[in-house]
């Protein structure tokens, strides 16, 4: 038996080694409760803070600007509920990528319910980026909150974080970005750019799960609304004791990620180039979901034309893939971000999103593409063969 080969990063990274060592003694020695008011507690406050510095220095924001939760999920809930609860009564629509993750599709149309909003999708263009044109046409003195996301979880599709956020403003709306999948793999400056709120979680930056942040700007903190209300941790943003080893975990993640960013993008770019060359020679019919510039460094999506994608991952149990989103899991459901880009669901359906990550190696790249190859060509001749009339997709393949 081989080992697994793990190619689902954007679901989640294994927590790295230097991770799991700064966060031990909070298990420990370090236990204390970081609100306690003793030695013991103001320790691990000081450690808190540190790592909201470390956190904040991945994202350009200051320090005082992130609250942490329990991942980008709640933070993204956050913002959207917090900021549409003290909306004016005549500005409660909100505008969201059509590709957005559904933590952010889901918070807008409740915010919306609840709140007595509507909710209006932005276009995304043929290879996923968010159609700012269409933004612009859709902005007016209504809408209070546009969520574009830095960059796409399943395609990796980068968006122009900068010209979104410039239109929103000029509308005198806030802007959103959820930048889980971008940080600490591109460049992300949220105070340079103004966004005024941001999300983002540590277990996709080789931290623990169940730890998040939102980032918002003091006067913005304080117009929102919490979702958890109690002791009034984390400025009354996000009640209950904080999760202190989870924390200075995501810190510790965050500073390992931001002065590794660049080496780690070269490297994952080029292994990433490599897989998508290995299976465009040796297989036909395969067809990139996302841009080929503009894109995440690791992240290939690739449409396996008459392969049916779950069936592929059925075949080739030694390549950790995933068809869509992670938290579809294997639902038949066509991907809506792939169906927001204009592939019909056929289309959809025949799509893996391969996502390398930092411990993926050159072999392991050689040996994906090798199982893929076999898998693909596998699952087309039992479609060819149960189905007698179709035709071969490959040319030279052709029925007797
Ligand atoms: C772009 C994006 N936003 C939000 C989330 C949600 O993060 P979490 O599961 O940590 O709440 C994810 C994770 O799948 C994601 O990829
Ligand atoms: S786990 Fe990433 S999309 Fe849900």
């Amino acid at each position: 038996m081989t080992a697994m080969i793990y190619c689902d990063y954007n679901a989640t990274t294994p927590v790295d080694p230097r991770v799991l060592e700064a966060m031990l003694p909070l298990f420990s020695e370090d236990f204390a409760n970081a609100s306690s008011g003793h030695t013991a507690g103001r320790a691990v406050a000081r450690l808190v803070e540190q790592a909201r510095g470390q956190v904040a220095a991945l994202v350009g924001a200051g320090r005082r600007n992130v609250v942490f939760t329990s991942g980008a999920t709640e933070a993204a809930n956050l913002a959207i509920r917090g900021v549409l609860a003290g909306a004016e009564p005549g500005r409660r629509r909100i505008l969201v990528a059509a590709t957005e993750h559904k933590a952010v599709l889901a918070a807008a149309q409740d915010a919306a319910r609840i709140h007595g909003g509507s909710v209006g999708l932005i276009r995304v263009l043929r290879n996923g980026t968010p159609d700012l044109d269409h933004l612009a046409s859709l902005l007016s003195r209504n809408v209070v909150l546009v969520a574009v996301m830095a960059a796409n979880s399943e395609t990796g599709a980068i968006a122009d974080v900068r010209r979104a956020c410039q239109l929103t403003h000029s509308a005198g709306a806030l802007y959103l970005c959820d930048v889980t999948q971008a940080a600490g793999k591109i460049p992300v400056a949220l105070e340079a750019q103004e966004i005024d709120l941001a999300v983002l979680s540590a277990h996709k930056i080789y931290g623990p799960k169940g730890v998040g942040a939102l980032v918002a700007s003091r006067p913005l903190q304080n117009r929102m609304t919490p979702l958890i209300v109690g002791g009034g941790q984390e400025r009354g943003l996000r009640s209950g004791t904080v999760n202190s080893a989870g924390i200075v975990g995501f810190g510790r993640a965050a500073a390992i990620a931001a002065a590794e960013l660049a080496t780690d993008a070269d490297r994952l770019r080029h292994l990433t180039a490599l897989l998508h060359r290995l299976l465009a020679e040796k297989l036909t019919g395969v067809e990139l979901n996302g841009p080929t510039v503009t894109r995440l460094p690791n992240t290939l999506n690739l449409r396996f034309a008459g392969a049916d994608a779950d069936a592929v991952m059925t075949s080739t149990p030694q390549v950790a893939v995933s068809a869509g989103s992670a938290c579809k899991g294997s639902s038949t459901e066509p991907s809506h971000v792939l169906t927001a880009m204009g592939l019909d669901s056929t289309a959809a359906l025949e799509s893996l999103r391969f996502s390398l990550g930092r411990p993926t190696t050159e072999d392991e790249v050689h040996t994906a593409a090798d199982h893929v190859v076999t898998a693909v060509d596998h699952v087309r001749s039992l479609h060819h063969r149960s189905r007698p009339s179709s035709r071969a997709h490959t040319p030279t393949r052709t029925r007797a």
